[in-house]
């Protein structure tokens, strides 16, 4: 069964439910470290709890969201060890994986998209991840500059 561990600031609250039933609705096991309230909280603490433990071991991949998404994301990207893609529709949530080795989405729960949240962590979720040699040497340039 997949694990997939999620946090999110006051502005993805709503979003973060809507995520989560998708992703039990899958059969899929979730870590929520919050937010449990709409109280005011820095997306940056909530990328860090997330991704600090996705580090840990143990997850398929990660979901972080605040207002637009934005903010959370280049917190999460700080990370080494960290590709967060920021999807705007289910071509580039498939590509994220494909492509980018993506280990973790992050969402806006502010915004409207074109496509569901839900049909993009699917479309995430189902692709695979690129063994393209040049698709490989890029990962692995990304992963390079993430290093101290
Ligand atoms: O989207 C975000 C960061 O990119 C935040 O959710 C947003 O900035 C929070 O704003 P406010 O404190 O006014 O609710």
């Amino acid at each position: 069964m997949k694990k997939i561990v999620i946090a999110v600031d006051h502005g993805a609250f709503e979003l973060k439910k809507r995520i989560i039933a998708h992703i039990e609705k899958k059969g899929y096991e979730v870590d929520d470290l919050g937010v449990f309230s709409t109280d005011s909280v820095d997306y940056p603490d909530m990328a860090k709890k997330a991704c600090d433990a996705f580090l840990q071991g143990g997850y398929d991949y990660g979901i972080v969201a605040c207002g637009t998404g934005i903010g959370i994301s280049i917190s999460a990207n700080k990370i080494d060890g960290i590709r967060c893609a920021l999807p705007q529709n289910t071509f580039a949530a498939r590509m994220a994986r494909e492509h980018n080795n993506a280990n973790f989405l992050a969402f806006g729960g502010r915004i409207d998209y074109p496509e569901s949240v839900e049909a993009m962590i699917d479309a995430f979720d189902d692709a695979q991840v690129s063994q393209e040699e040049r698709h490989r040497r890029r990962v692995e340039k990304l992963n390079a500059m993430g290093k101290k």
